[in-house]
């Protein structure tokens, strides 16, 4: 190599050099200004604190690591703290950690400490997808618990012929032939992945053109009549006595807010109790069984109390709900004035705080073994064996089991009973009519992304009609 070009290229190489040097002193400074943005939230400084290498480190790396790392990081946090508060750095706020046994404190504390829609709005984004109208008004929750819930007796027949017309629609008919379907849509996980403005506004545009005409038909018919329809929109048009409450926009937002938490929730959980059922076939059998008994039993009139009194599917979806709950974290909440807990624990004003639905199973010491440890294996039968009463007087709807699968409290789901209703329609449905299988005998594993839990959109399973159903159920309204 001549002189010259050895010159020229030590020249360039040193160029690059500076280039490299330039971006990452660049970057340095970037992490470091992103490090020192004040939070938008309350940092509380009086605990340890969980998931920060180091106290300069840039709150990108603690959603990164949170992202991927969430139940690794909670199992080392609950090692660490001993079952004490902690304070999680979830990179995008910061939360105090509380053990389950405070919950009952805190739902006793008056409505106006701890605030529940604050913290869904937050962490929905609510002021780029929109899910900010709950913080203008609460009527969806107040039309769930005070209208759709108590008559969810007289709505049970109707909804099953719904969803069973949808599954014949959805599920191969041909007796005895093998399809293969993904149990639970693979949609919601791509929208949840990619929420780029533009196209969150233009699904709002849609969604106005399906229900805004709905609402104005309901209120131009005559004698019209919410009890007979029961859903929603008819509810609440019928209780509305605000302009809020009147006003056609919002209503329509309330529906998709209710829609958001309550789909993708429901079609998850029966679907993670389907594939446990078919990974198991000896409870699978158990609950089979005992479907053919009721049936027998009751006469083939199916209702919710019938529904309610399958124990040991009531175990099986406790049992599912117990290993792979919806969320990581529960009982998300913003404190809104200082509280100071019995414990000592004190709450500041701005702060988020959270259980993690873990700990909240700790507090079912029945389930623990001999070193304290929760079983991680599945055993659908472990609620209905363990303490038979016990499970009885805790049902898997309501809030004061060991569970916390509907969070706890005045704010705890108000679409428990509609959610119950429908997965054990689902599970009685598809255990009634059709046989499942795994493909290539491959149990469909969970995902975890952040602190969500859910059955991986991309597994299929496979199914095919009965030759003869188990008892022929049917659930419908009489006509
Ligand atoms: C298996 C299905 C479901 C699960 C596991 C589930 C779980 C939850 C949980 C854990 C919360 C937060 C509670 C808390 O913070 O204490 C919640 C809130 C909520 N859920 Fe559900 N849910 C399900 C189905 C449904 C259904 C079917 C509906 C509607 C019909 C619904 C409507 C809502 C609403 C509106 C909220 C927010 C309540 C508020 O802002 O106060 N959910 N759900």
């Amino acid at each position: 190599m001549s002189y010259v070009s050895w010159l020229a290229a030590t020249v360039t190489a040193l160029n690059r050099l500076h280039l490299l040097v330039a971006t990452l002193f660049i970057l340095f400074i970037v992490l470091i200004l992103l490090a020192l943005k004040p939070p938008k939230y309350v940092v509380s400084e009086q605990f340890p604190l969980i998931n920060k290498s180091f106290a300069w480190e840039p709150r990108l790396f603690a959603r990164l690591r949170w992202a991927v790392f969430c139940r690794e990081i909670l199992q080392a946090a609950y090692d660490k703290a001993g079952g004490k508060p902690y304070r999680l750095e979830r990179g995008d706020a910061d939360y105090v950690v509380l053990p389950a046994s405070t919950i009952p404190e805190l739902n006793r504390l008056p409505p106006d400490i701890l605030n529940t829609r604050k913290h869904h709005s937050f962490s929905l984004l609510g002021h780029l997808t929109g899910m900010d109208v709950i913080l203008k008004t609460s009527y969806h929750v107040k039309t769930l618990l005070g209208r759709i819930s108590p008559a969810i007796n007289e709505a049970t027949p109707l909804m099953a012929e719904r969803m069973t017309a949808r599954l014949n629609h959805l599920f191969p008919q041909e007796i005895g032939v093998w399809a293969s379907i993904d149990p639970v849509d693979a949609l919601p996980i791509l929208v949840w992945l990619l929420p780029a403005k533009w196209r969150l506004l233009k699904g709002w545009r849609t969604w106005d053109r399906i229900v805004i005409p709905e609402v104005r038909r309901r209120l131009q018919e005559k004698d019209f009549d919410p009890s007979k329809r029961g859903d929603l929109i008819s509810w609440m048009l019928h209780d509305a006595k605000t302009p809020i409450e009147r006003d056609e926009h919002v209503l329509c937002h309330l529906c998709a807010a209710v829609i958001a938490g309550a789909t993708y929730s429901t079609a998850n959980l029966a679907s993670e109790a389907l594939v446990e059922l078919v990974a198991n076939p000896d409870i699978l059998d158990e609950v089979r069984s005992e479907i053919k008994q009721k049936h027998a039993e009751i006469g083939g009139q199916w209702d919710l109390a019938a529904l309610d009194s399958l124990y040991k599917l009531e175990s099986a979806l406790k049992e599912t709900s117990r290993l792979s709950p919806g969320a990581a974290l529960v009982y998300q909440r913003v404190v809104q004035r200082d509280v100071q807990l019995s414990c000592g624990v004190q709450l500041k004003r701005g702060q988020f705080i959270a259980v993690t639905s873990q700990e909240g199973i700790m507090a079912y010491t029945a389930n623990k073994d001999v070193l304290g440890h929760i079983p991680d294996t599945y055993d659908g039968m472990r609620f209905y064996n363990e303490d038979l009463e016990r499970h009885k007087a805790t049902p898997f709807s309501g809030i004061n089991g060991p569970l916390l699968t509907w969070g706890s409290g005045r704010w705890a789901c108000p679409g428990r009973i509609v959610a119950n209703m429908m997965i054990k329609v689902l599970m009685v449905e598809l255990l009634d009519k059709y046989e499942f299988e795994f493909v290539k005998g491959k149990k469909p594993g969970v995902i975890r992304i952040h602190e969500f839990l859910m059955l991986n959109p991309m597994a299929n399973i496979r199914v095919r009609r009965r030759e003869k159903p188990l008892c022929g159920i049917v659930i419908a309204p009489t006509r």
